[in-house]
């Protein structure tokens, strides 16, 4: 028999209110146990639980039976008082009963989805949900709990379903040595799928939104690029001095702007005489940055950059007018143009980052949907319809493996790893 498993899937203690899930076949035995009966389903009622003659709480009690539950499984909810001692007590007697435990971390929606509650790529959504930290990561990993991206994954997976239907009645219609005729319309409806998944890839990433847009300040020394960094940090994270040839390690900050998330990247200033072999090395890390960035911020002379760098003059207190077009004009002194370049920041991270309103695909399903192209790949020269018919339920395996119909235990361990315990 599976085993019950509970844990605290509200926050750290102590707090005002613990709740403790509990679930599995004896979740239902467990409440009766504490609270002296089964309080009716799905409505709170309020109890007090003991341990045998030990009262150990007064709380609020959810029987939640299955499999219309989170889980899928019998469920119970106790929300009791918020205190260490009382969170310990109540688990210390739950874990009396024989098979019942602990959950481990990820166990709750591991169930749910072993249980056909939820699919991998919702699982993975509500993963990075509950790692969000800006508002644009949770609407990004809303998209996957909501089902959108499944919704669409589902739809392809129909169309292949489709074509091996007509594929298969090919087959079967035709004579035994004469297995050579393909519908035309499996080849332009399979192009048409093909460039729908294609335009799918070419979208911004998921992960694009866990890691953040990176945004490298690059100059030569002294032009302002730590002074910069701090005053869009809103700290003085980086050194700050008038000898040239200050910074030299990088240095990164993840920083949320107006709910977009962004790293941005402090560099040693760019020169190549009088460079001792410390700031060498820096300068070096600096390029590589660059090379990496999403987005550059250049601080140096006019169109001595990177092409794509944004001109930024700085200093502009000084009113020195170096730069005849520069995109911001911004004074870390004075803060005077800095709100425009955050908003300029947020605008180009736009078309870098998905919007929440189309499905993003993670690195994992970007693979799944590469084995689709790679399937109709050539398929117009393919004319035995044996063939096609192989080609086409390899793509559907690959789409059912993005949904986890068709999931590894390791890769399952790997993706519930990453939730807390009690979720
Ligand atoms: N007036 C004025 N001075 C600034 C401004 N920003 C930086 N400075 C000064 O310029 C000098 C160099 O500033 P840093 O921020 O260290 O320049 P950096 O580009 O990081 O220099 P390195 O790390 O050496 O490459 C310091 O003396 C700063 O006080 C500004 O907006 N206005
Ligand atoms: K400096
Ligand atoms: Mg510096």
């Amino acid at each position: 028999m599976t085993d019950t498993i509970f844990a605290l899937s509200s926050g750290a203690l102590p707090a005002g209110i613990a709740v403790l899930r509990i679930s599995g076949p004896k979740a239902g035995a467990l409440l009766a146990d504490l609270s002296g009966d089964l309080p009716p389903p799905r409505m709170a009622s309020l109890r007090v639980l003991r341990d045998g003659d030990v009262m150990l709480d007064r709380a609020l009690v959810l029987w939640l039976p299955g499999p219309a539950t989170v889980t899928g499984e019998d469920l119970a909810e106790l929300h009791c008082h918020g205190g260490r001692a009382v969170v310990a007590a109540v688990e210390t007697a739950l874990a009396a009963t024989d098979g019942v435990r602990k959950a481990e971390a990820g166990e709750f929606t591991r169930r749910a989805f072993l249980n056909g509650r939820i699919d991998l790529a919702e699982a993975e959504g509500l993963a990075d949900l509950l790692t969000a930290e800006t508002e644009l990561q949770r609407r990004g990993a809303m998209g996957s709990v909501g089902g959108s991206l499944s919704k669409e994954v589902e739809g392809w997976r129909t169309t292949i379903l489709q074509l091996s239907a007509q594929v298969e009645a090919a087959i079967d219609f035709s004579d035994e040595d004469d297995v050579d005729t393909i519908p035309a319309s499996v080849a332009s409806e399979g192009a048409v799928l093909s460039a729908e998944i294609f335009a799918a890839l070419n979208r911004p990433f998921a992960e694009r939104l866990r890691d953040g847009v990176r945004v490298v300040l690059a100059g030569p020394p002294n032009a302002g690029k730590s002074s910069l960094f701090n005053a869009m940090l809103n700290e003085g994270a980086a050194i700050v001095s008038a000898e040239a040839g200050t910074t030299r390690d990088v240095i990164e900050r993840p920083v949320a702007i107006r709910g977009v998330p962004f790293v941005l990247i402090d560099t040693a200033g760019l020169r190549t005489d009088s460079a001792g072999e410390i700031e060498r090395i820096g300068i070096d890390k600096a390029q590589a940055e660059m090379q990496r960035a999403d987005i550059i911020l250049w601080l140096g002379a006019e169109g001595e950059g990177p092409l794509d760098a944004l001109e930024i003059e700085t200093k502009s207190d000084l009113n020195r007018h170096v730069k005849t077009v520069p995109a911001h004009m911004v004074s870390a002194v004075t803060g005077q143009g800095l709100e425009n370049l955050l908003e300029g920041l947020v605008m180009r991270a736009g078309a870098l980052l998905p919007s929440g309103d189309v499905p993003a695909y993670n690195q994992r399903q970007r693979g799944a949907l590469m084995m689709v192209i790679a399937a109709f790949k050539d398929f117009a020269e393919l004319n035995d319809p044996l063939l096609v018919a192989e080609e086409l339920r390899y793509a559907r395996r690959a789409l059912d493996r993005l949904l986890g119909r068709e999931s590894t235990e390791e890769m399952l361990d790997a993706l519930f790893g990453r939730f807390c315990i009690g979720k």
